[in-house]
């Protein structure tokens, strides 16, 4: 059975995790693996560590950088990370990050947090047992969160 890796921060103000994880398990049945840390820049080796101790065949690493300008370089040197790590175990993880100012209030920011965490769980569902359906969205301009913007016609 597959195994699928999540990890989420105490600092974001919504469960991103346990939307993720909702998601999966309505849609896959696959062996879940959960972990939560207390920011956006200790996701890439709790990721790795999912990978290379725990066996995940792919991980969900999900975020909320703040509104200041410190929350977002260190939101910047978490997604170094994060790419580093996955270069280091030649293994996929989805970054589902969403910025706090990119809610126009907390109510928007909500919707935001889980829809993105939801879709993106989605796409890790496709990633690993339905690879020929992200192949059919291909060009198609999806947003996870907002709405799609669709594709381009010349
Ligand atoms: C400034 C800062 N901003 C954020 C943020 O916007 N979002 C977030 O999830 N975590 C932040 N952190 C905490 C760090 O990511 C990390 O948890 C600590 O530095 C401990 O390693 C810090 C230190």
């Amino acid at each position: 059975m597959k195994t699928i890796g999540i990890v989420d921060t105490t600092f974001a103000r919504f469960n991103m995790g346990s939307a993720a994880v909702d998601e999966i398990q309505q849609n896959v049945s696959a062996k879940i693996k959960r972990i939560t840390v207390p920011g956006v820049k200790d996701l890439p080796v709790a990721s790795k560590k999912l990978i290379e101790e725990e066996g995940c065949d792919i991980v969900i690493a999900l975020g909320m950088p703040g509104a200041k300008e410190q929350d977002k370089i260190c939101a910047h040197e978490a997604s170094t990370g994060i790419i580093q790590a996955q270069l280091m175990t030649n293994t996929h993880i989805i970054e589902v990050f969403v910025h706090e100012d990119e809610g126009k209030d907390e109510k928007e920011l909500a919707f935001l947090m889980e829809m993105r965490s939801r879709e993106h769980a989605l796409n890790v569902v496709n990633m690993l047992f339905h690879p020929e359906k992200l192949v059919k969205q291909a060009g198609t301009g999806q947003r996870q969160g907002f709405e799609d913007v669709g594709t381009l016609k010349h």
